[in-house]
């Protein structure tokens, strides 16, 4: 990587870090992976953020005992480069809407709901037949859930979201802070999700990189093969960054 001062990179977490896996909870961390982001950050001067549709919390415990500037829910919370935590705030009628949804998935087998506060997502990866009853359920729950809210689909998944908020307005929040702004974005993911990432970064004369195996409908500019490509990229990147003690 020429000159690191002049770069700003913002990484999707899975299916571009990690791979993907049949369920939310079965994901494997690489050993090394955690800090091999440390070391890059530190290159980076800490301009590296995880931009992520998971809960920030459990975003947080994949890499610790590292800590990095992540936003979680695809862009509704987000923890900046200090520390200091903003969330897009949900009304008490969302639990309520949240557990009538876990009650009649009952009735879906193989689905899985994942509740994840302000957001919640219906994974079929181990049903895919119950892709139409699943995607019918969830616009269902979206005229209930009211205009505050979208739906955000992803690899086998559905989910309800906040609407006032997206992956590509957590990057531009990123920007106009330290130790982003000034910087050139570099974004790296692998979903529908990313595409607002690309935009934005495409608009400011980025880099927009997609994972993808397969051609896929994209705005990125670049596309790499696969997570583990990624991974030993970041590790080489990485490397360059220790110095001897
Ligand atoms: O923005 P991301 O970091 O890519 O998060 C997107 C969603 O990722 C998770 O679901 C996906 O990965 C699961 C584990 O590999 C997989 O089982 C599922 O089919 C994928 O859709 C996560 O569970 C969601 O909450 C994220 O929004």
């Amino acid at each position: 990587m020429q000159d690191p001062s002049q770069w700003a990179l913002f990484l999707d977490i899975d299916g571009t870090l990690i791979d993907l896996a049949e369920t939310p909870e079965s994901i494997v961390v690489p050993a090394g992976l955690p800090a091999d982001l440390h070391r890059l950050s530190a290159r980076l001067g800490g301009a590296l953020a995880l931009v992520t549709g998971r809960a920030l919390p459990f975003a947080d415990e994949l890499f610790q005992p590292y800590v990095f500037p992540i936003a979680g829910l695809h862009g509704s919370e987000r923890r900046d480069a200090t520390g200091m935590t903003t969330r897009v705030e949900v009304g008490a009628e969302f639990e309520t809407l949240k557990a009538a949804l876990a009650r009649e998935a009952q009735q879906w087998p193989g689905v899985l709901i994942e509740n994840k506060g302000a957001a919640v997502a219906a994974h079929y990866r181990r049903a895919p037949e119950q892709r139409e009853v699943v995607e019918a359920a969830m616009e269902r729950y979206l005229d209930m859930a009211g205009e505050d809210f979208t739906l955000q689909h992803g690899k086998m998944v559905v989910e309800i979201r906040p609407a006032r908020a997206s992956k590509g307005h957590a990057l531009m929040a990123y920007l106009n802070e330290a130790p982003f702004q000034d910087r050139k974005p570099i974004a790296i993911g692998d979903d529908v999700t990313d595409e607002a990432m690309f935009r934005v970064v495409n608009e400011l004369g980025g880099h927009s990189i997609r994972i993808s195996e397969t051609p896929a409908e994209t705005v990125a500019q670049s596309t790499l093969p696969s997570a583990s490509y990624l991974r030993s990229l970041i590790h080489r990147f990485a490397a360059e960054t220790v110095r001897p003690e």
